[in-house]
């Protein structure tokens, strides 16, 4: 298998649900290829329990849109798709609509490596319905994932306490390109490498291993095991303390790092990757000081999450860094972020106004937020954010120190501070808006955010939740539409 980057696929127009094919053949042939939608991607909740999420993935949507091109050999492919009740599932004059089709699509999205929060729009897509349609699930892939590890590793780096933590997951992750999306979510959310050898090319990500139990059981003894990785490995050396037993694994690493001294080199660190984590680095941290070695680092592992970090430093485990793997890459408890795509508002052409639609549901947090939003995020004067107020685009800001609450729209919170928009345009008309800023930026970007976060909201146990509303107009346009809806008034279509 040949694995090429991801964010510059070839095969990306067929990696969809078969059903947003139909539904654009559906649009197509009833005369709908002028409509316009306008949908928001987004989540419900908080992963993790937490209080706030990582936005990522937004920085590889401008390369998903201008690399989402149905070829010779997709049409063929779907050509030769048959309808279970027999004949070809799609016809022909559509097919030759979708080659070569272009998206015509105009996309804003929370910049990567910012704080996202419920119920808000991180990606808003507005175009053609069909190419609208046609997105949906690519776009979902990427963001959700993404956005879901950065979140997770973020609460680790946090744990961590500024000790680096290393990506080791792409073992346990799913699937190879999971892997990836791993290692470009962890380090935008602060981990300082991965071991993952593809993520560091393609991305640029630091690369960082020590040696596995093998290694030590490929030898005679443990001792010539770590004489050998320390010949092999001088400038990088970190030696696994734990295949047999850790007091004589600190006894052998403790000669070797004399004799790396002899021969002009340093024995960088240890790893230990089993048993009580907080008595053995301490165990660790003392034979090495006594022994005159106080610069070698002490590197744990072994199913390791933000909760057990937390708790090795409220023990007083003397730990230098952290290799974080399986809970990492597999969002352990919580492997979905739940992130959705609704419809907010249709038009019959480019040049019509749009109509607000809504989603009513039986539970109330399930009701969709109607229109064309944009998101003002309020920073106070030290440029911490103090909340969020959906709005309507185009539409002026009736009272800007005051919001009504998503969920009860008898309640309403106070704004002070100054508002910035939150989402930025970063496809237009199916063209990047401007070059994506990269994973340096972004992780820059969220190490700045998770900075000014409020403890409150940042904090693992009852985090406080951060207020996200509507603006006044919003609000009583939700109010209205439910309204209308539940007294069975007939809706706008697309067309
Ligand atoms: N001091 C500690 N406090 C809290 N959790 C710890 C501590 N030390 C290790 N852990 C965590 O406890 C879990 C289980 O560790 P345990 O020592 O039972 O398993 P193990 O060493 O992998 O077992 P085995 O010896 O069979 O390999 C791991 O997730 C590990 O990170
Ligand atoms: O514990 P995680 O957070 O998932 O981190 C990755 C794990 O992968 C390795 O174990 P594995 O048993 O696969 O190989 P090894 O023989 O090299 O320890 C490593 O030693 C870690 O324990
Ligand atoms: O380099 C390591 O120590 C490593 C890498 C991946 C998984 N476990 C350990």
């Amino acid at each position: 298998m040949s694995l090429t980057d991801p964010t510059r696929p070839t095969d990306v127009c067929l990696n969809t649900d078969l059903y947003e094919l139909t539904m654009a053949q559906g649009f197509w042939e009833s005369g709908l290829v002028d409509s316009q939608a306008c949908f928001n991607a987004f989540f419900r909740e908080n992963p993790f329990d937490g209080g706030y999420a990582v936005a990522c993935g937004m920085g590889q949507i401008a390369d998903l849109v201008e690399n989402f091109v149905f070829t010779d050999e997709d049409v063929e492919y779907l050509a030769g798709l048959e309808a279970p009740g027999g004949g070809p599932m799609f016809k022909s004059s559509f097919l030759e609509y979708l080659r070569n089709h272009r998206l015509d699509l105009t996309i804003d999205a929370v910049p990567e490596g910012e704080l996202v929060f419920p119920r808000e729009p991180m990606v808003r897509v507005m175009g053609p319905v069909i190419d609208c349609q046609l997105i949906e699930t690519a776009l979902l892939n990427l963001v959700n994932f993404q956005t879901l590890v950065a979140t997770k590793c973020a609460r680790v780096v946090r744990a961590a306490e500024g000790h680096p933590v290393s990506d080791f997951g792409l073992r346990r992750a799913q699937g190879p390109d999971g892997g990836l999306a791993v290692a470009r979510a962890s380090y935008i959310a602060g981990a300082a490498s991965t071991s993952n050898v593809l993520a560091g090319k393609i991305y640029g990500i630091p690369v960082f291993g020590t040696h596995a139990h093998s290694w030590v059981m490929a030898f005679p003894s443990e001792l010539d095991a770590f004489r050998a990785f320390a010949k092999s490995s001088p400038k990088n050396c970190v030696l696994l303390l734990d295949t047999y037993d850790v007091r004589q694994g600190i006894k052998n690493a403790i000669t070797v790092a004399k004799e790396m001294e002899q021969a002009g080199e340093r024995l960088a660190a240890i790893r230990i990757d089993s048993g009580d984590l907080a008595r053995l680095s301490k165990q660790t941290r003392a034979a090495f000081d006594e022994a005159g070695l106080p610069y070698v680092k002490i590197s744990v592992s072994n199913d390791l999450d933000e909760y057990t970090i937390q708790s090795l430093f409220a023990q007083g485990a003397p730990i230098d860094s952290f290799g974080v793997g399986t809970k990492l890459a597999t969002c352990d408890p919580q492997p979905s972020l739940g992130g959705v795509y609704k419809l907010s508002a249709i038009r019959g052409g480019a040049a019509e106004p749009w109509t607000p639609v809504i989603k009513l549901s039986e539970q109330a947090y399930k009701r969709t937020i109607p229109g064309v939003q944009r998101v003002l995020r309020y920073y106070d004067d030290a440029g911490c954010p103090t909340a969020d107020m959906i709005c309507l685009e185009g539409q002026p800001v009736a009272d800007p120190s005051r919001m009504t609450d998503i969920l009860d729209p008898f309640a309403s919170y106070e704004l002070s501070g100054t508002p910035v928009e939150l989402l930025e345009r970063v496809v237009e008309h199916g063209r990047r808006a401007k070059e994506p800023d990269g994973i340096e930026a972004a992780r820059d970007r969220c190490k700045g955010a998770l900075m000014r976060l409020d403890p409150a909201v940042a904090r693992f146990l009852n985090p406080q939740a951060y207020p996200v509303g509507l603006e006044g107009g919003l609000a009583q346009l939700r109010h209205d539409l439910a309204h209308e809806e539940r007294a069975g008034s007939s809706r706008p279509t697309v067309g």
